[in-house]
């Protein structure tokens, strides 16, 4: 990008580390492009670094260890079009490195464990959702990845979440509160007892009576429904699948929910669970579908974790639309005038 956009849009996206905020991103790329989007990690805004973080005997999420202000003012800026010195905090060394200057894009995306955090930031979002992951099923995640790629042991990756369970619960935890879309992953309630964590029951919570955010529905908008599509359209192998939407409470807030329990065995035949959805945001028939088999291989795109992220990303495209359309559309009234 080289020109100062318009207009920008800020994009919040929350959520503890390994709860899937990478994986989001990448499905927001396939909406946005890389050209549009400018992505900036909050962990930059770190004004401790890991030793320092030690000797004062805090953890990354504990507010003492981040630089609100400077992300206020920094976010502030890209929103006005404006470009920054933003400093790096570097995960290899533990260090905080040179600053580097960012130029805005027509999108800004701010992820990591503060988007919402702090009231001034947070006024500024346009949209913001809150990834939000179950202990039980963090863990199994984090097992599987630190274990895997990161060369630690089971005990290691358990240690290490129980030591920020109380900064997570007083920080990050209620940002939830806030966000305009939570995904909320669960354990199965169609296995008895299940250990293995493979199989999740996945709610999409929107928020009711935010301007230009429709949230999607079941069938019928605002009545209560149990579905079990399995049968003679969707292939549905143990311990198969369920689907629920109606309305709720949560934090004081009105919302819709929608939920996916199981797993899709064909990922070409949620067209039909998308047949039977409203206000997708989709502009053709059958494209959430088709944004969710670009990428089979992403974690989770076989369950409700990947159909609500692909749903969120089309709400937050129509979010982009509506606000670059409605600022176009002012700036030629004022031009007529
Ligand atoms: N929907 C999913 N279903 C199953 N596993 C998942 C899902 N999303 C993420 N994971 C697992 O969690 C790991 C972390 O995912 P991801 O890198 O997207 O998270 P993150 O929030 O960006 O993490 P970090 O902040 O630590 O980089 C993945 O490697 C994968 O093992
Ligand atoms: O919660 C985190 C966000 O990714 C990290 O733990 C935090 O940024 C500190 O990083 P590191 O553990 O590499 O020092």
């Amino acid at each position: 990008m080289t020109s100062k956009p318009d207009r920008v849009v800020l994009i919040g996206v929350a959520g503890d580390s390994g709860c899937g905020k990478s994986t989001f991103l990448r499905r927001l790329t396939d909406l946005f492009g890389e050209e549009t989007m400018t992505v900036i990690c909050l962990d930059d805004y770190h004004s401790l670094d890991r030793k320092q973080r030690k000797v004062a005997g805090v953890t990354a999420l504990n507010p003492k260890a981040n630089n609100f202000d400077l992300m206020y003012e920094q976010v502030k800026a890209l929103k006005n079009g404006e470009e920054i010195m933003k400093p790096i905090y570097n995960h290899e060394t533990g260090m905080i490195d040179p600053p580097e200057l960012i130029k805005p894009s027509p999108i800004v995306v701010i992820e990591g464990l503060h988007p919402m955090y702090d009231e001034r930031v947070r006024e500024l979002l346009d949209f913001s959702v809150y990834l939000d992951i179950d202990d039980e099923v963090k863990i199994a995640w984090k097992i599987q990845r630190d274990m895997a790629e990161r060369g630690h042991s089971y005990e290691d990756v358990l240690a290490a979440i129980n030591s920020r369970r109380p900064d997570f619960n007083a920080y990050i935890d209620p940002q939830k509160q806030y966000a305009d879309a939570v995904i909320q992953v669960l354990p199965t309630n169609l296995i008895p007892n299940d250990t293995e964590r493979k199989v999740l029951r996945v709610r999409l919570i929107q928020k009711d009576g935010v301007e230009g955010f429709e949230p999607a529905y079941l069938f019928d908008e605002g009545s209560t429904i149990d579905w079990i599509p399995c049968g003679r359209k969707l292939t549905c192998s143990y311990p198969g699948i369920k689907m629920h939407y109606g309305p709720d409470n949560y934090y004081n807030n009105s919302v819709s929910v929608l939920e996916v329990d199981g797993q899709f065995d064909r990922l070409e035949e949620v067209i039909y669970i998308e047949s039977h959805l409203s206000n997708t945001s989709t502009k053709f028939y059958g494209e959430l579908t088709e944004l969710l088999l670009k990428h089979k291989e992403y974690p989770g795109s076989a369950n409700g974790t990947g159909l609500f992220q692909v749903l969120v990303g089309l709400k937050m495209r129509a979010t982009y639309e509506r606000l670059v359309g409605s600022e176009a559309k002012m700036a030629a009234k004022a031009v007529s005038n």
